[in-house]
């Protein structure tokens, strides 16, 4: 990890990430998207042996298949899986948005309803590790939306099978069909449709930098959530701060890929230092050092600030997929947060914890996307039509707001549509 002291970094420069790495690889993707759109399975099963280094026959994993992985899991893991999507369930039963219906004015009633979309895919990662915790975050609010078809895709182990505890968490979750593919060829199926895999109407889900280039080339064919793209964590934190628990939230993203982003920000020298120490040492120890070491040499970066008010710009300005807040005063330092996906206080409050099934989601916004986009929710499957009824006196008064704005548009058939109606 890099030590940089604020007043000598462009901040602009050193807050960019990922986004780079998307761009180039969209020609690459591009050409695999053609490809699934033409050829359809037979790219699918061409793709797989090629990144996945397996042959695959049958795309749909069977129910039996699903029989045996309940067969053979760990007894602990799916209590495990149980309880983290209870939770799950009960934090975004709460985000389920209400309908309304309020009178604008006399005579004018006007609302909105709520509705699923239809039909999702749901991307599931498998490539450097393998992800049923993102199952029940992508599954359990779109079934809780009420969609009626949910489909997940991941790619396939060596021994051409997707791993029994994503079957599971699958089945927990109620997906309607789970296909053995990866990478950009899953989301062009998906998007497209292949004789195997239907089109849905939204693609969801994190994946490293080539899933989310494709994400980004089929986005209006169908609709993403955002780009939720290699792994990211902020930590800002004060002199009150533990410098060992930073040091493991640090690791704990880095380990997800060597593209994953670690920041530190902080207004305290001596906290600065003592986390450089504990991040090397915990590297050493950490089973994924290969992954951690080229992820912080990438962008690791510990930004040491004169005060606390820069350590909350350069925050807001970073804009996390997850941020971390260790200081005297969380709450007060949560006042001043604006950008961020998911947010932890205190020293309590590992990422971890919201990774796996504190309950909120951890399909968040990377790259910078959380200046503009929320993490995945119920609502992320949801579509709200308004509604409105207007009654004959309702649209007298209305008229005298409408037609003068209709005439100055020269939309004399709109203007019609009022008068008609009122006998004018
Ligand atoms: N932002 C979020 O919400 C969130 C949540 C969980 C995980 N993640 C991120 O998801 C990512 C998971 O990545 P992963 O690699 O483990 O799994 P993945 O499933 O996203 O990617 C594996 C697939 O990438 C494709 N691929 C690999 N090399 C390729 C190449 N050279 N050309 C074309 N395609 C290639 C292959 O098809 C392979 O099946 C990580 O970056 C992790 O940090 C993000
Ligand atoms: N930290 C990831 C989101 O960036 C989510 C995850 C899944 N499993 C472990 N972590
Ligand atoms: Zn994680």
């Amino acid at each position: 990890m890099e030590l940089l002291r604020y007043e000598d970094i462009d901040l602009s420069q050193t807050v960019k990430r990922s986004e780079e790495d998307v761009n180039n690889v969209l020609d690459t993707v591009s050409d695999i998207l053609k490809n699934v759109r033409q050829n359809k399975d037979q790219s699918l099963k061409d793709y797989t042996q090629k990144f996945d280094k397996v042959i695959i026959d049958n795309l749909k994993v069977t129910d039996e298949e699903i029989k045996e992985a309940y067969d053979t899991l760990d007894d602990n893991l799916l209590e495990a899986l149980k309880k983290a999507a209870a939770n799950i369930e009960k934090f975004h039963k709460k985000e389920i948005p209400e309908e309304w219906n309020i009178e604008v004015r006399e005579g004018i009633t006007a609302g909105q309803i709520v509705r699923p979309i239809n039909s999702v895919g749901c991307y599931i990662p498998g490539g450097r590790a393998a992800y049923p915790s993102t199952i029940l975050m992508t599954v359990i609010p779109a079934k809780i939306a009420g969609v009626k078809k949910i489909i997940c895709c991941s790619p396939p182990q060596k021994d051409g099978k997707i791993g029994d505890a994503i079957l599971v968490a699958a089945h927990l979750a109620g997906a309607d069909e789970i296909y053995k593919v990866g990478g950009a060829q899953a989301i062009g199926a998906m998007a497209y449709s292949t004789e195997s895999i239907p089109k849905v109407e939204k693609i969801v889900g994190p994946g490293n930098i080539f899933v989310t280039a494709a994400k980004k080339l089929v986005y209006g064919e169908v609709d993403i959530e955002f780009p939720a793209g290699p792994s990211e964590v902020l930590i800002l934190a004060d002199k009150t701060a533990n410098a060992e628990y930073i040091a493991t939230d640090i690791l704990s993203q880095a380990e997800h890929d060597p593209k994953a982003s670690c920041f530190f920000v902080t207004d305290d020298e001596n906290l600065a230092e003592d986390v450089l120490e504990f991040v090397d040492k915990k590297t050493e120890d950490a089973p994924r050092a290969e992954i951690i070491k080229e992820a912080l040499s990438n962008s690791g970066k510990i930004i040491l600030t004169k005060n606390f008010e820069d350590a909350v710009y350069v925050t807001n300005e970073y804009a996390p997929e997850h941020l971390v807040i260790m200081t005297k005063d969380d709450e007060s330092t949560l006042s001043q947060i604006n950008n961020a996906g998911s947010i932890f206080l205190g020293k309590y409050s590992p990422v971890a914890c919201g990774d796996y099934g504190s309950g909120t989601n951890h399909v968040l916004p990377t790259g910078g996307g959380a200046k503009m986009y929320s993490g995945l929710s119920t609502e992320s499957f949801i579509k709200k039509p308004t509604v409105q009824k207007i009654t004959q006196e309702g649209l007298e008064k209305i008229s005298t707001t409408c037609i003068p704005i209709a005439e100055y548009e020269g939309l004399f058939a709109h203007v019609d549509s009022i008068k008609t109606r009122l006998n004018k």
